[in-house]
């Protein structure tokens, strides 16, 4: 696997306004550096701004101080539109509530980011989203309705599209929350060896220590910065 840099963070900070006119500092001075292959857990209290965090790592959100790099590029100030291109090409989400489309079957849900795509992955859009749902185990669901699904399932939906366009980054928020902790183990640890499968790289965000555990590079998020966590203190 290489080493290749695909983000990195100095000294980032977010600052909103509040109503009265006030500033709230969420993030005050985030360092980090992610490589492809990697997978880092990142773990914080609520209201720490693991949120907030991810929106910047996503580029939903820009920082309002420092610098983000992706893949060597200073992408701190692009548009939105720019930051729409790299997002639908680059970057692949799993949230909490799973939010698969209703209505739509399981392979309506993972083909839908290849209907954003060029040639051969626009036209074999059906074939690849049947094999990655086939890679997450559901090869035999494909026409399911993710409503009459267990959340385990839904959620491997969800990481099925998340990884649909091989993307190099990989969010996840809270990827186990709305799951049992069995289910949640199984899912974590699909989205792990599928991520690192795909040659991305994986940021998992999340309060549970035990969901983070599987990470092989942890942090905790506190007064708005990142601090790195021994082994032994992760578990
Ligand atoms: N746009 C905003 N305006 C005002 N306050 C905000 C804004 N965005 C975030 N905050 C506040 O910043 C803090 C961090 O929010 P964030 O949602 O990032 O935390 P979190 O760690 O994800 O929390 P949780 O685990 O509860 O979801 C919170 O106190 C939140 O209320």
């Amino acid at each position: 696997m290489s080493s290749e840099e695909l983000l990195r963070l100095t000294g980032v900070a977010r600052t909103v306004e509040l109503p009265d006119g006030d500033d709230l500092h969420i993030l005050t001075s985030v360092d980090l550096l992610v490589r492809r292959g990697d997978h880092v857990g990142i773990v914080g209290r609520s209201g720490t701004g693991k949120s907030t965090l991810l929106n910047l790592l996503g580029l939903l959100d820009r920082p309002t101080g420092g610098t983000l790099e992706w893949a060597g590029r200073n992408v701190t100030d692009i548009s939105g539109r720019q930051a729409a291109r790299i997002r639908g090409r680059d970057v692949g989400f799993v949230f909490q509530q799973f939010n698969l489309l209703p209505g739509r079957t399981a392979l309506e849900n993972v083909m839908a980011p290849l209907l954003y795509a060029s040639g051969k992955e626009f036209w074999q859009r059906r074939r690849i989203a049947a094999a990655m749902l086939d890679q997450v185990g559901l090869g035999d669901r494909l026409d399911a309705m993710p409503q009459f699904l267990s959340g385990g399932e839904q959620q491997r939906i969800a990481i099925a599209r998340a990884l649909v366009r091989r993307p190099t980054v990989v969010l996840a928020d809270e990827p186990t929350g709305a799951l049992d902790v069995e289910t949640g183990a199984m899912v974590m640890k699909l989205l792990d060896q599928a991520t690192y499968e795909s040659g991305a790289a994986l940021i998992t965000i999340t309060h549970d220590q035990n969901v983070a555990a599987l990470a092989r590079r942890r942090f905790r998020l506190a007064e708005g910065r990142l601090h790195p966590l021994a082994e032994e203190a992760a578990v």
